[in-house]
């Protein structure tokens, strides 16, 4: 893809042996991921994985008893692991904003929506007389499809649907190069699920920002992502192009996800019943990922890989023991 990389040939963001603990759990076991300028990397796997601490890690958001134990993230050049104080707090919104997961229930219940987006900028960008802060406001709410009436509305009567749409106008606010939605629709029903999220990959697309959309629903992710990563106890397992993994699963675990999918629909926690729960307090080796195809990296060096090529995956039996 040529849009993969800057100028300089470096992606917008690289993730390099990345290790977040929780005391004695390893949720996060040695991530290599990278995202380029304006692509959308679907980030999947089931409850537990650590797809939410490898999302807060790359704000420098995980908390005691949580550690980054070790490795190195970089966004637009900057070394987020060595960066502290008001250059963190900066980097956090102008560089990459978050939409953590429930946000829409954390809207403050008493005030009104334009005041909570105006509070928003003004953390990070004083300088704004209240006029053109409320002519910001306002095309905020147009561009993630509201009404200009939502503005002097309060949270109670919005929709979970409209709610979330705040949350998204917040988060891209100022402009962020990296968006990251941490399940952002699995509240809302279906069809309104649908809706959201193809207003956040219009906004992202407006913005020309790069985006992770975390989340277990692999049919969403389907219509809404370039590429998808697997994560499964701590690890990416798979990561390809979006219709090369539909097409070309090659770990068993990325073959259940995607046979699950009805299950999804029918809005069931998503469970793979083949795959036992790690026990995530035991240290693990970290897979080797290797490219099967162009762009396609599984890991070759575990229980459940298959040592095939993508290609000939496809014709070949089950590979996970059942029961
Ligand atoms: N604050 C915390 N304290 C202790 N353990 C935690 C904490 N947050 C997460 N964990 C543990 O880290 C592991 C990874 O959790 P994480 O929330 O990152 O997974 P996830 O894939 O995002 O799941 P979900 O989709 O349910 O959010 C889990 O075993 C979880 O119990």
């Amino acid at each position: 893809m040529t849009r993969d990389m800057t100028r300089s040939g470096e992606p917008l963001l690289r993730i390099d042996d990345v290790h977040v603990h929780y005391g004695r759990v390893i949720a996060v076991n040695g991530v290599d991921l990278t995202v380029s300028r304006g692509e959308t990397l679907g980030l999947v796997g089931e409850s537990g994985s650590g797809k939410s601490t490898l999302a807060m890690a790359i704000l420098r958001l995980i908390t005691p008893p949580g550690r980054i134990v070790s490795g190195r993230i970089h966004l637009n050049g900057v070394d987020i692991l060595s960066t502290g104080g008001r250059q963190l707090r900066q980097l956090r919104w102008t560089d990459v904003s978050l939409i953590p997961q429930g946000s829409m229930n954390s809207l403050n219940p008493v005030m009104r929506i334009g005041d909570q987006i105006q509070d928003a900028i003004e953390a990070h960008d004083r300088r704004q007389t209240k006029d053109s802060l409320r002519q910001r406001v306002l095309s905020l709410l147009d561009m993630v499809r509201l009404p200009a009436r939502v503005y002097g509305m309060y949270p109670h009567e919005l929709s979970g649907g409209m709610k979330q749409r705040v949350c998204i106008a917040m988060a891209i606010a100022l402009g962020p190069s990296l968006i990251i939605a941490d399940e952002p629709t699995s509240a809302l029903d279906v069809v309104v699920q649908k809706t959201v999220a193809e207003t956040l990959l219009k906004v992202k697309e407006e913005l020309n920002s790069s985006m992770i959309l975390v989340g277990h629903d692999m049919a969403l992710q389907a219509q809404l992502v370039d590429r998808i990563a697997v994560m499964y106890a701590g690890n990416i397992v798979e990561v390809a192009p979006v219709a090369e993994l539909f097409s070309n699963p090659v770990h068993a675990y990325t073959r259940h996800l995607i046979a699950s999918v009805p299950s999804i629909t029918e809005r069931k926690p998503l469970v793979v019943k083949e795959f036992q729960r790690p026990d995530l307090t035991t240290a693990r080796p970290k897979p080797e990922l290797r490219e099967v195809s162009p762009g396609h990296l599984v890991a070759l060096d575990d229980e459940h890989s298959d040592r095939r090529t993508s290609g000939e995956a496809s014709e070949r039996e089950e590979v996970i023991p059942r029961g």
